[in-house]
């Protein structure tokens, strides 16, 4: 059996500029002719034969899920201390300390609550 340590990985600074920083532009799709750069986050599927067959399937329902979410809701932090980014113990890489938000519903979702009551 072989265990791939996707964590170094992913914090590999010869394969990754600033490794430890959070920049989703990292995996931006880009224009014709640009290196695509969205090919590099495979590692949480693993690689080969055995790959998970449903990443794609997830990476689009997460992104639908996240996208719905910043368009139905306003997100206002409850803490004013800065988000901590410490990584807790876990197969998934939880945050140590949770970030907490309260939400919102947009103007529009109220109006969709209000028809529906
Ligand atoms: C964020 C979501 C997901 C993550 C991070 C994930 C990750 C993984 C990983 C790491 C493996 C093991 C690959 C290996 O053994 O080398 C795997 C296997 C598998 N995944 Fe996923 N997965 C996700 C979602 C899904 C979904 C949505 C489906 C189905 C609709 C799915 C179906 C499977 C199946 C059937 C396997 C076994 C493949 C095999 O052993 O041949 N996964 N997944």
């Amino acid at each position: 059996m072989v265990i791939v340590n996707a964590w170094a990985i992913h914090q590999d600074p010869s394969l990754w500029v600033d490794p430890t920083t959070f920049k989703l532009e990292r995996f931006e799709v880009v224009g014709p002719g640009e290196e695509s750069r969205a090919h590099k986050f495979i590692m949480p599927f693993e690689i080969g034969r055995r790959a998970c067959p449903g990443a794609l399937l997830a990476q689009r329902v997460v992104s639908l899920t996240l996208g719905s979410l910043i368009q139905c809701f306003d997100g206002r932090r409850v803490s004013k201390e800065a988000v901590d980014m410490a990584e807790g113990k876990g197969v998934t890489m939880p945050k140590a300390v949770a970030l907490e938000l309260m939400c919102i519903a947009r103007p529009i979702i109220q109006k969709v609550v209000q028809s529906n009551e």
